[in-house]
């Protein structure tokens, strides 16, 4: 098992509303980064303002930073968070079989959705005050197959994909270790190394994926992901770089 890193700060919450709610409250007197926890959250939040499930069991925390730089470069960390994931998740089971990363921040195993990222910023101008990067894993239980949008990527737990029970604290301190090592790498050489590891563990590059932004779609093969963090893909018109949007297998 890791050691909790030097410098975190860490919360554990029997039940708050959401943790990046609670982030945004504790934010103006955070002196460095905290992991918050939470064993039950109200009213959790997933990407693009859906409700996020989280029966007991399964982690859902978030890390509050106050990132140096522009919001582009804050906003990649959502890459550095899915590399730390990924490891977090190896690092209990003892292996990476079966587990990919999907544009822009999902983990999966195999072929399912295990965990989600979603940050979130506050600050003024070109400046980010503060960084609230929310993580949902389904360590025991994955919401129905029903209660996610057709064509979603079907919902899958750790415990149901390889049979390993692990508490939300003990997966937390694989992850936050993890999230700490990547961290420093791209705090010292920026995203490439970032970028080529994120990469090597991408799910269905080379293949034709389609993204979705509201009503734009675009069918294309997954060339690579550029070093801005967008989604590029190779269609029928020439390449295009997607800042944001839905993927679909
Ligand atoms: O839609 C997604 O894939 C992102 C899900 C993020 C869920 C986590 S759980 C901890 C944190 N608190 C929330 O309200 N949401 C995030």
């Amino acid at each position: 098992m890791s050691d909790w890193p030097q410098g975190y700060g860490l919360h554990i919450l029997q039940e708050v509303d959401s943790t990046l709610n609670e982030a945004a409250r504790i934010a103006p007197a955070a002196q460095g980064p905290v992991w918050i926890m939470a064993h039950h959250q109200t009213a959790a939040r997933g990407r693009r303002g859906r409700a996020w499930a989280n029966p007991k069991g399964n982690l859902a925390a978030t890390l509050l930073l106050r990132p140096e730089g522009p919001p582009e470069q804050a906003a990649l960390r959502s890459f550095v968070a899915a590399l730390a994931l990924f490891d977090a998740c190896v690092a209990v089971t003892g292996r990476a079989a079966g587990l990919a990363l999907k544009w822009p921040n999902d983990v999966l195993l195999n072929g399912g959705k295990l965990a989600g990222i979603l940050l979130e910023s506050t600050g003024q101008g070109r400046g980010v005050s503060h960084l609230a990067i929310g993580i949902g894993v389904n360590l025991v239980e994955a919401p129905r197959p029903e209660s996610v949008e057709p064509g979603a990527v079907r919902p899958v737990s750790l415990l149901s994909e390889t049979g390993a029970q692990v508490e939300a604290e003990d997966f937390l301190t694989e992850l936050a270790a993890a999230y700490a090592r990547y961290e420093t790498q791209f705090a010292t050489y920026g995203f490439e190394p970032i970028r080529t590891a994120w990469l090597a563990r991408a799910a269905r590059l080379g293949e034709v994926i389609t993204a979705r932004t509201g009503a734009t779609e675009t069918v294309g093969t997954f060339e690579t992901v550029d070093a801005e963090g967008n989604l590029v893909l190779n269609t029928a018109k020439g390449r295009v770089a997607i800042p944001a949007a839905d993927v679909y297998f």
